[in-house]
């Protein structure tokens, strides 16, 4: 689909994404990439200039709004700001759709106590949003979302008012309501942490188009555009460079080599034994090696010490059995 605004911002361009149901997909980009409109165009609050926005099915733009309301009722939203109702108790704002939804009062008000403990939340029914913290806001915005029993959960940058720790919470939480509940989940957000701590796959996303799309560790192993290559960069431990580069190198005379530790891909197995045949003697400098589902991931910069013929034959002994470079310098 194209998203064109009148004026001529051309916020979505050419884009076409398939979402499987029961999965969580993040669409990731820097500001003005067009993550929002594309999550606008996905419930229905924008029409497409052209193409098409298929729900579960259902043609948005052919459905008009009256037709269109019984499948917002599938797609819950939950946002950045929380945009909770300040005058009403948290049960007040997760009551509020299901009044809409036309459901009676105390079916909703079951419902809303139900939702309120699957968020960790009951107990605090009768408070006010400002009386809470801000994940806990974020929990009710997420209850108030869910309260309806939707198919699908929109996530406008739900965990960048928060920090850090609370983010993971926010994001166990997500995780809970796609495997528990079943919901299928799509999130925008600038931030790859979350990409790597939620989703199954993830687009990325700038000028409007999308520019790689893929499962979320093979995006992380093997970034293939350099927009994605630099926001893996900032989450993981990446190849030191620049600055970094020059202090490690003042720290440690002997030849600085960068190992990638990719799953599936046995470079750090074939140190040892390089090592041993060649007399050459190591020290970790930089780096570490992390998870993303579940999967190893990460690159280690060793100082390797010896004669240089010897050094010289480890390093290329390394770059032999890797995909990518080894070599730092
Ligand atoms: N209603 C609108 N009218 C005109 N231009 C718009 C409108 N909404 C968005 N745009 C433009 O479309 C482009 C994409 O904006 P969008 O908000 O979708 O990006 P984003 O990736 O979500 O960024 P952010 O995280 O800052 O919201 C921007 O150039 C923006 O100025």
């Amino acid at each position: 689909m194209r998203k064109e605004f009148p004026g001529g911002a051309l916020a979505v361009d050419d884009v076409s994404l398939t979402v499987e149901a029961g999965t969580v997909f993040g669409v990731v980009g820097h500001s003005g990439a067009g993550k929002s409109t594309l999550l606008r165009l996905v419930n229905g609050l924008e029409e497409p200039t052209s193409g098409s926005v298929l729900v579960d099915g259902h043609d948005l733009a052919a459905l008009g709004e009256r037709g269109l309301r019984p499948v917002r009722r599938e797609i819950g939203m939950v946002f950045q700001q929380f945009n909770l109702f300040r005058s009403r108790t948290v049960l007040g704002n997760v009551l509020y759709p299901l009044r809409l939804a036309g459901l009676d009062r105390a079916t909703a008000r079951a419902r809303a106590e139900e939702t309120l403990e699957f968020v960790g939340l009951s107990g605090h029914g009768k408070r006010y949003p400002e009386q809470l913290s801000g994940g806990q806001r974020q929990r009710v915005g997420i209850a108030r979302a869910l309260a309806t029993r939707p198919k699908v959960l929109l996530c406008d940058e739900a965990t960048s008012a928060l920090d850090p720790q609370t983010t993971g919470e926010v994001l166990a939480l997500l995780r809970r309501v796609n495997r528990e509940l079943g919901v299928t989940i799509v999130l925008i957000t600038h931030e790859m942490e979350v990409v790597r701590g939620l989703c199954d796959r993830v687009a990325v996303m700038e000028d409007g188009r999308v520019v790689e799309t893929g499962e979320v560790y093979e995006v992380f192993a093997r970034p293939q555009h350099p927009t994605t290559a630099a926001l893996v960069r900032s989450a993981l431990h990446a190849e030191p460079d620049g600055e970094l580069l020059e202090r490690l190198r003042a720290r440690h005379p002997g030849r600085l080599v960068t190992v990638p530790v990719v799953d599936g891909v046995p470079v750090m197995e074939g140190l040892s034994p390089l090592l041993r045949e060649h007399g050459v003697d190591f020290a970790f400098v930089h780096g570490g090696v992390g998870e993303v589902r579940g999967r190893p991931l990460g690159s280690v910069t060793i100082e390797l010490r010896g004669e240089r013929a010897a050094v010289e034959a480890v390093e290329a002994g390394l770059a032999g059995s890797g995909r990518r470079k080894a070599g730092v310098r």
